[in-house]
């Protein structure tokens, strides 16, 4: 599946993704409006205006980008009928030609993890037919369980073409306080864990990246610059950009020298780039196409540092 993503990253020349992770502050009124009238103010209508909320964004930049990745705790809090809108927005997004890493960060004791896996990236079988509930291409997966908690992550990517974003070092202001522990032999726990994103890639490489990839915030750009080279064939998801205050020059020690190597996530400064004084200018009524211009920013502040960093 890697190798998937990095042709559309290639094609678009987007080293992005775009988090679409919908609060129902964010839907503009009039979406909201249609919804209640069809669904009434309850978890159905709000569930059916972040599913419309989120369409139109698709709609509008779809072409400029290689993948989606939908958080999927936004969805969760409308309860079935957010789950439903999750799947649709999978669904949709796979539909445009869009990569979806759906942003799960699952991870339990073996027969859990596997139950998780099947959901998310296999197939499960009811009598003699299979089904795939929620058909992402990568999921987010938790390591802290260890080796159990990630084996049936595994299996599932080699038997299906699917990949995975393991969190190694994330960009919340309190990663450090288990992910910096220094162990007896003077690395920090995130080096451990990078290592072992390393070694479990080697299984599934396709070209020179892997299926297995890990997550860094890029609210840590050192810590990146040491994790990209303890894992030089995972690709790395960076989230953070934007609203965390991660910017493009943080960014290019996360990419290798053939310009590869990391994709970096923004979410709400790029869903809801309406409501920031710098996309004001396009109001409520036009919020996909504020989303538009900031991924054009984006991308042009990625690149131009990657330009002037390699
Ligand atoms: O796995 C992730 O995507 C993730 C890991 C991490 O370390 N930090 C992090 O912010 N995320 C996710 O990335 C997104 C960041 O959203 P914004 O801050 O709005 O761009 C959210 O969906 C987070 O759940």
């Amino acid at each position: 599946m890697i190798d998937q993503l990095i042709e559309k990253i290639k094609k678009t020349k987007a080293p992005i993704v775009v988090g679409l992770d919908p609060m129902l502050e964010y839907v503009p009124k009039h979406i909201k409006t249609k919804a209640y009238a069809r669904y009434g103010k309850t978890l159905e209508g709000a569930a059916e205006g972040i599913w419309q909320y989120n369409k139109k964004i698709i709609d509008a930049i779809y072409d400029l980008i290689p993948a989606v990745k939908p958080q999927i705790a936004m969805y969760e809090q409308f309860g079935i009928w957010g789950m439903q809108a999750y799947e649709k927005t999978i669904s949709y997004c796979q539909k445009k030609g869009l990569i979806v890493i759906g942003d799960i960060k699952r991870g339990d004791i073996g027969s859990t993890s596997q139950a998780y896996a099947t959901a998310h990236l296999g197939n499960v079988r009811i009598e003699d037919q299979e089904f795939s509930p929620f058909h992402e291409d990568f999921a987010t997966v938790n390591p802290y369980l260890g080796i159990d908690g990630i084996k049936p992550f595994i299996d599932v990517c080699k038997k299906e073409n699917k990949g995975l974003f393991i969190l190694v070092k994330t960009s919340n202001p309190s990663s450090g306080d288990f992910q910096d522990q220094m162990l007896e032999d003077h690395r920090h726990l995130y080096e451990l864990v990078g290592e072992k994103v390393a070694a479990w890639g080697m299984e599934l490489m396709s070209g020179n990246y892997s299926d297995v990839g890990a997550v860094v915030g890029a609210t840590y750009p050192e810590q990146g610059q040491a994790l990209r080279k303890i894992m030089p064939k995972s690709y790395i998801l960076v989230p953070g950009y934007g609203a965390q205050g991660g910017r493009g020059k943080d960014l290019i020690h996360f990419f290798n020298e053939d310009g590869l190597g990391a994709i970096v996530n923004s979410s709400r400064g790029i869903i809801a780039a309406y409501l920031q004084d710098s996309y004001s200018q396009y109001g409520p009524e036009h919020f996909e196409e504020a989303s538009r211009a900031a991924v054009l920013a984006m991308i042009s502040d990625i690149n131009g540092a990657l330009e002037a960093g390699i």
